[in-house]
């Protein structure tokens, strides 16, 4: 979360992108975007936006009316679209997986069109897909119709990530999963990004998701219009303009718990959390601090490094630290 380009991730920049469609439907005036080389960009915004077509601008799937898309420096509009769908994993909602095919199969789709060879291909699909918690033994052999939509949306992710893609596009990819599978596969795909560090952008309509999984979110109005391109904690705290505030919403001040670190230098003693409180580490959030009391029924929490307690916090302390990092604006207070 740190905004800054990883060594020898590729990143992706959006040029004034322009999308007209023939029935002269303005989808996306002028967008530009910059992607850090393994950051995830979160589009967010309302229903027909044009979020879904910036996406399939990047991989071709949709050609420009005008502007540009740089991965990696290169104009994807001058690559070879065939070549460039390869280099680049696209999760959609829904997955599309080939339904007569066994997910050893599916998994294996790009490199077989890439020209592996078998073992190479068997090897790769098995490291994937026990990389995605479904263990080879046990699912390779399955068709997509005897797995759960979760399970198919592992597959969906692990057939993305197959050839080694620079780039990955990722389209409501957990929108189909009901709340608590989705939550699941939200935190597998955190896990997964510190495994393999893909420049990612995905689309989502929903503010906790993007929070949760963005390195940045760009908040976007009709026509692709973009108002605020900033990171998660950024958005919450100080939307830019009258949209972006409405966008958030009224629960920003709760979702702004997960995104703030407990900050050290205002802990109180640890004595004065008394015997009974609960303990979290200091890399914890507000939010689980606060979850932490709420859990145990205490009213406060001892913070920990290495097990060492470091000092205490209050739920008031948890309320000072929000408000004062956020002037809401007369009308919310
Ligand atoms: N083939 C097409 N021809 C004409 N207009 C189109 C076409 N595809 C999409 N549109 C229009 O372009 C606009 C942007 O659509 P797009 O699917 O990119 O939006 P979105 O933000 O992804 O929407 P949603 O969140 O509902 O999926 C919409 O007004 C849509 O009706």
């Amino acid at each position: 979360m740190d905004g800054t380009a990883k060594p020898g991730a590729t990143p992706i920049t959006l040029d004034r992108l322009r999308k007209v469609y023939p029935d002269g439907t303005v989808a996306v005036d002028e967008l530009s975007l910059d992607v850090d080389g393994g950051d995830v960009t979160v589009l967010i915004g309302p229903s027909g936006c044009g979020k879904s077509t910036v996406l399939r601008m990047v991989n071709r799937l949709i050609e420009p009316s005008g502007g540009r898309v740089l991965v990696g420096g290169e104009d994807v509009t001058r690559a070879d679209p065939v070549r460039l769908r390869r280099t680049i994993g696209y999760v959609i909602q829904n997955v599309g997986l080939f339904p007569h095919q066994t997910v050893r199969t599916n998994v294996g789709t790009v490199p077989r069109m890439l020209g592996w060879d078998r073992r190479r291909i068997a090897e790769r699909t098995d490291e994937l897909l026990e990389l995605v918690g479904l263990p080879p033994g046990q699912y390779s052999g399955r068709y997509p119709h005897e797995l759960s939509g979760g399970q198919r949306q592992r597959v969906g992710f692990a057939r993305a990530l197959a050839a080694d893609p620079v780039v990955l596009l990722m389209d409501e990819p957990f929108s189909a999963v009901d709340p608590i599978n989705r939550g699941r596969l939200q935190d597998e795909f955190l896990r997964l990004r510190e495994a393999v560090r893909k420049t990612t952008i995905l689309v989502t309509h929903d503010l906790h998701e993007a929070v949760k999984l963005g390195d940045r979110i760009a908040v976007l109005s009709d026509h692709a219009h973009l108002e605020q391109y900033a990171t998660p904690a950024e958005l919450l705290a100080k939307p830019a303009n009258e949209f972006a505030e409405r966008f958030v919403g009224e629960d920003r001040g709760i979702m702004r718990l997960s995104v703030t670190p407990i900050p050290r230098a205002r802990l109180r003693p640890a004595a004065e959390a008394g015997d009974d409180a609960p303990r979290v580490p200091a890399g914890a959030t507000l939010r689980e601090a606060f979850g932490a009391m709420l859990a145990a029924g205490n009213g406060a929490v001892v913070v920990t490094d290495d097990g060492a307690p470091i000092g205490a916090l209050t739920a008031a302390d948890v309320q000072v630290l929000l408000a004062e990092s956020n002037p809401a604006p007369p009308s919310l207070r």
